[in-house]
């Protein structure tokens, strides 16, 4: 199993969204921007290096969200919590669209299904976080 992480940016009571442009079975549909760990990598690094490539801006990761979920049968994901500076403004270079999502507007966007289990907890964290 190789493990994939996803980063829930926060900012202020909303996350960030990528809608992917690749393969042609996931593109249109959104996700957490990441990636695949690489061999002898941490997830934690993975997160961090993947957030530089795709959004070329710098990361901090401050927890994961609960659990994991297999991406067919040799992938599982698992999702960070993400924090960048307040002036950085993420400029996404593979994907076709970002969005900033608050607790409410989870749903308005077409996830891919790995990752719609971690949409309650992170619904519920937006929705309790006071800053911002
Ligand atoms: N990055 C990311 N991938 C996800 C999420 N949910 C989900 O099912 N996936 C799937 C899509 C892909 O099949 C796989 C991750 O592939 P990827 O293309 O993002 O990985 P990568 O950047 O390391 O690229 P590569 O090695 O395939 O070139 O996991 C998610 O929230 N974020």
């Amino acid at each position: 199993m190789t493990a994939v992480v996803g980063a829930a940016i926060v900012r202020g009571r909303r996350v960030l969204a990528a809608r992917r442009t690749t393969p042609p079975e996931t593109a249109g549909r959104w996700e957490f921007p990441g990636g695949k760990v690489e061999a002898g990598e941490s997830p934690e690094a993975a997160v961090v290096r993947e957030i530089r490539e795709e959004l070329g801006c710098a990361v901090a990761v401050t927890g994961w969200l609960p659990g994991e979920v297999a991406i067919g049968e040799r992938h599982v994901l698992r999702v960070a919590l993400v924090s960048t500076a307040a002036d950085v403004d993420p400029d996404p270079v593979e994907h076709d669209e970002i969005r900033w999502l608050a607790a409410g507007e989870l749903e308005t966007v077409d996830w891919l299904e790995p990752d719609r289990p971690f949409l309650p907890h992170l619904r519920a964290l937006l929705a309790a976080d006071g800053r911002g």
